[in-house]
């Protein structure tokens, strides 16, 4: 199985951690890829450079032998759309199943993405969830829901794509745009993040203004 966890992680907190845990524990996985986009597809670009953001999701993922990067979305121009680099993990991996984490909120979104269809049959999505998130389908994401949804991480195992998992979880209440928020009000500690970010933003002093 390969496993990607797609995000802008400005910063990677907590809540990004203990999700990718969960998956890798549900699906007794090698390796999860956390894969930081460019330019995100549906959010302001972050105001930090791409630089710190990996360094800053080096840093946190380094204790985990099971965490790595795949950096794929920052060689490309424009918008990072997940189907381009589903379409490059297919590519590379014909016929393994390939899971895609995301958060309740993004799943809540996912028939705005572009070309959303065709992502659901490129790898199968694994659904986290989020504080103050429930599950809120468009009539497009009710219909996908009623063919997709499996009960089983299992049932992951048995195709290379086009099911859908809710993950379940203890539900971590963090939100990089919270924790920007809190970081320019005081450079102390984080508690959302892990320590090593922490100090990475200390070190650099990132989150001090808006610019
Ligand atoms: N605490 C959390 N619980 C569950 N899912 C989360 C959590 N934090 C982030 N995610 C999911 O992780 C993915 C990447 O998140 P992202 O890097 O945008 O962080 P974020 O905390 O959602 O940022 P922001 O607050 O700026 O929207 C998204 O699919 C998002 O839904
Ligand atoms: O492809 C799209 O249209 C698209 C739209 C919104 C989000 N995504 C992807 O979903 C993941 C989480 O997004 P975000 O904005 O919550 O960090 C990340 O990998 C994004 O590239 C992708």
């Amino acid at each position: 199985m390969i496993a990607i966890f797609g995000g802008t992680f400005d910063p990677v907190h907590l809540g990004h951690i203990n999700m990718a845990k969960q998956c890798v524990k549900a699906f007794n996985l090698n390796t999860l890829y956390f894969m930081p986009c460019a330019l995100p597809a549906h959010k302001t670009a972050p105001g930090i450079s791409t630089e710190h953001r990996i360094n800053m999701l080096s840093v946190a993922i380094a204790p985990y032998s099971f965490f790595q990067l795949d950096l794929r979305e920052l060689n490309r121009s424009g918008p990072s759309y997940s189907l381009l680099s589903l379409q490059e993990i297919r590519a590379e991996h014909p016929t393994t199943p390939i899971i895609f984490l995301i958060g309740m909120d993004s799943f809540n979104n996912l028939d705005k993405w572009y070309e959303w269809q065709a992502i659901t049959q490129l790898c199968h999505i694994v659904v986290y969830e989020r504080p103050e998130q429930t599950v809120n389908p468009s009539e497009h994401l009710k219909n996908y829901m009623q063919h997709a949804q499996v009960n089983k991480a299992h049932a992951l195992e048995q195709a290379p794509a086009g099911k859908l998992y809710f993950l379940p979880g203890d539900m971590f209440d963090a939100a990089s745009s919270v924790i920007r928020e809190q970081l320019k009000k005081t450079n102390k500690k984080n508690e959302l993040l892990p320590n090593s970010v922490s100090h990475y933003i200390g070190q650099h002093q990132l989150y001090q203004s808006d610019d």
